[in-house]
């Protein structure tokens, strides 16, 4: 999981000679339908960005608890806001996670009356909310969200081309929104270890992609291989992780793998790390792509929309 195989330079990502991309995109071809986990190099993020989302992240989970509820997960639409240590559970073996987060979707920079984005949000629709005295975290963040969102939009085309679509196949399926950040704090877990308490429970991730920057120098991450063995995806400096998930599985039938990972953090020291979800709009039918059914491969999951099911995992991962 950390060979240089692993890793996958983002330079040519949006080259303007076509057959330059499509190198690439075979390279990420090999990733999805063999690990569903890659790293990536050079992908446009600047250091200082990365940096000032994080330190506002050490920030806001710093703050006492009863500041963190005012922004409690469970009183707002659809997931936006702050989950306290233990409230959510991925993996319905455990007994809940051990970390904090703090749950953002689209939004502009600069507020707009109608924002169009956010209003065809449907069934995920929900304002943020944010802390109403910690100066700049609001715009760290999202500058943050932002720049991500875009590495996400030139991600789009590459994973298109690797499946032998039109490079802009995904385009009038990602108009929207549909992107949900989280921000993750993991307290340090001392002690014996009981497995039914870990930081992240086994799960996949619910949307097409996932981009994830992981707190340097800390293992945490593991991803399961095709032998049922839990191997450590360690954080690499310079690198962003990026994974497949349900969505992509839906879409290609289960030719792009969405594997399961969780992150337990025995460091003995804070953690962080900044997940970034991307779906299709939320309005938009998860339907197998054709080239990726056959007589021998028919249609493995019935058809909804990426709203619901995004919607219906979050129910079922934050119990309510
Ligand atoms: O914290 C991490 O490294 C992984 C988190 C994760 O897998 C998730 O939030 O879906
Ligand atoms: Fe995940």
């Amino acid at each position: 999981m950390h060979t240089d195989s692993d890793h996958r330079d983002l330079q040519n990502v949006s080259h303007s000679d076509m057959s330059i991309r499509k190198d690439l995109a075979k390279q990420i071809r090999d990733a999805c339908i063999n690990v569903g986990f890659l790293y990536v190099t050079n992908h446009g993020i600047p250091e200082i960005v990365i940096k000032r989302a994080v330190s506002a992240s050490q920030i806001f989970f710093a703050l006492p608890p009863e500041k963190k509820l005012e922004l409690d997960i469970r009183e707002t639409p659809n997931f936006k806001g702050y989950t306290p240590l233990l409230s959510s559970n991925l993996d319905p073996e455990n007994a809940g996670d051990m970390h904090e987060g703090f749950e953002i979707g689209w939004e502009e920079m600069v507020p707009k009356v109608n924002d169009e984005k956010r209003v065809n949000d449907g069934a995920m629709a929900g304002a943020n909310v944010w802390p109403g005295d910690l100066p700049g975290f609001r715009e760290d963040v999202l500058t943050y969200y932002h720049a991500a969102v875009e590495l996400g939009r030139k991600l789009f085309p590459l994973f298109a081309l690797a499946l032998d679509l039109d490079y802009d196949f995904f385009e009038d399926k990602t108009k929207n929104s549909a992107a949900i950040m989280n921000m993750l704090y993991y307290p340090p877990q001392t002690g014996p270890v009981n497995d039914k308490v870990i930081g992240t429970g086994a799960h996949t991730d619910f949307e097409c992609f996932t981009i994830l920057w992981q707190e340097p120098g800390i293992q945490a991450l593991q991803v399961l291989n095709t032998q049922k063995q839990w191997v450590d995806a360690p954080p690499i400096p310079g690198t962003l992780v990026v994974n497949i998930g349900d969505q992509f599985a839906r879409w290609t039938n289960d030719i792009f793998k969405s594997t399961v990972h969780r992150a337990t953090n025995r460091s003995g020291v804070q953690r962080y790390s900044i997940p970034l979800f991307f779906g299709t709009d939320y309005d938009v039918k998860l339907e197998p792509i054709p080239s990726c059914v056959s007589e021998g491969h028919p249609p493995k999951y019935e058809v909804v929309t990426a709203g619901d099911y995004v919607k219906g995992r979050l129910k079922a991962a934050y119990g309510h």
